[in-house]
């Protein structure tokens, strides 16, 4: 008898998405075993009328997949590495990071039309921060709105609710069958990404030896090293969804380049650098470059976010 693997995911089109290209990939790599797809409500989907930033608790779209792999009922989960927190429950860990999409954010208007050509003052659709705080940085006549849900109720709300324009992952909207609704690939000269945007990870438990085998065949090592890089950048900021911070890893030719930065939300104020290493020091590239951010200013753009979040508490 085939061994049955239990895959456990959220509910959501994309995550269900997600979740069956996992299981393609990992039935290619792993013939002689058998996957089930489990789907979970997580926190993220129950609460959909608060603000993301104004909930901050990390991990609302994972902890639950995590509470059911360490009882067992699952054996690996599949996330969006961008939901995924930096720091993960004791005795779990990242057991693959899949080949990245291309992580950059994408314009979708209702006309047709690229950033430069929205007229003065018009409404964008986001409950990004990071999105907020760099579009803002680049037009600060933009107006935000907050706009939350799966990407089919934000193209919905676009079109009902007199918005301009929303932002959207390139990748999600690819995946959903969208791409003809996109209307400019905005350069990463005016929103750099979130953290691990584009590449979907599997976690597994520490202990099992099995799962960790057939999932590390799907791993993909230059991915793995440029979200490693970002990840140790934002979790040494201590970011969060909640904080303006955008990140973008890649290699080339087994050099890892990384950029980043830390914005106000305002946009008044952008600081943004970058620095290369070999791919074996990711994690100490992230560090670094989170260091230099702080240093240049980042640091008290932080410390002004975390004051004001005190006041909605
Ligand atoms: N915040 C929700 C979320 N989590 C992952 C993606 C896109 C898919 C990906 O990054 O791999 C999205 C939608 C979006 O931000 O537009």
């Amino acid at each position: 008898m085939r061994r049955e693997i239990v895959v456990g995911t959220r509910e959501s089109r994309l995550a269900l998405w997600q979740a069956n290209w996992v299981v393609e990939n990992l039935k290619e790599a792993n013939p002689a075993y058998h996957f089930r797809i489990v789907g979970m409500r997580t926190q993220g989907d129950n609460i959909l009328d608060v603000a993301l930033a104004k909930i901050g608790d990390k991990g609302i779209f994972t902890k639950e997949l995590e509470l059911a792999m360490l009882r067992g009922d699952i054996d690996l989960a599949v996330h969006s590495m961008k939901d995924l927190p930096t720091e993960l429950p004791e005795g779990l860990c990242v057991g693959a990071v899949c080949c990245r999409e291309y992580p950059g954010d994408v314009l979708i208007t209702k006309y047709g039309k690229s950033l430069d050509a929205l007229p003065r003052g018009a409404l964008i659709g986001t409950s990004s921060l990071r999105r907020c705080a760099q579009l803002l940085g680049y037009r600060s006549d933009l107006k935000m709105v907050d706009l939350r849900g799966n990407i089919n109720t934000r193209l919905r709300k676009l079109d009902e609710d007199g918005l301009d324009a929303t932002v959207l992952a390139y990748a999600g909207v690819k995946r959903m069958g969208w791409e003809n609704r996109i209307t400019q690939m905005i350069p990463f000269d005016i929103c750099l990404p979130a953290v691990g945007q584009g590449s979907i990870g599997v976690e597994v438990r520490r202990d099992s030896e099995e799962v960790l085998r057939l999932v590390s065949r799907i791993d993909h090592t230059e991915s793995r090293c440029a979200i490693q890089a970002e990840r140790a950048l934002l979790k040494k900021l201590e970011g969060g969804c909640q904080v303006p911070v955008g990140a973008l890893g890649t290699v080339d030719n087994s050099r890892l380049m990384l950029e980043g930065l830390v914005a106000r939300l305002d946009g008044k104020q952008v600081v943004r650098s970058s620095m290369a290493g070999g791919m074996g020091e990711a994690e100490k590239l992230g560090e670094r470059l989170a260091e230099k951010l702080l240093e240049m200013g980042a640091g008290d753009i932080l410390q002004e976010m975390r004051q004001e979040k005190r006041i909605y508490e």
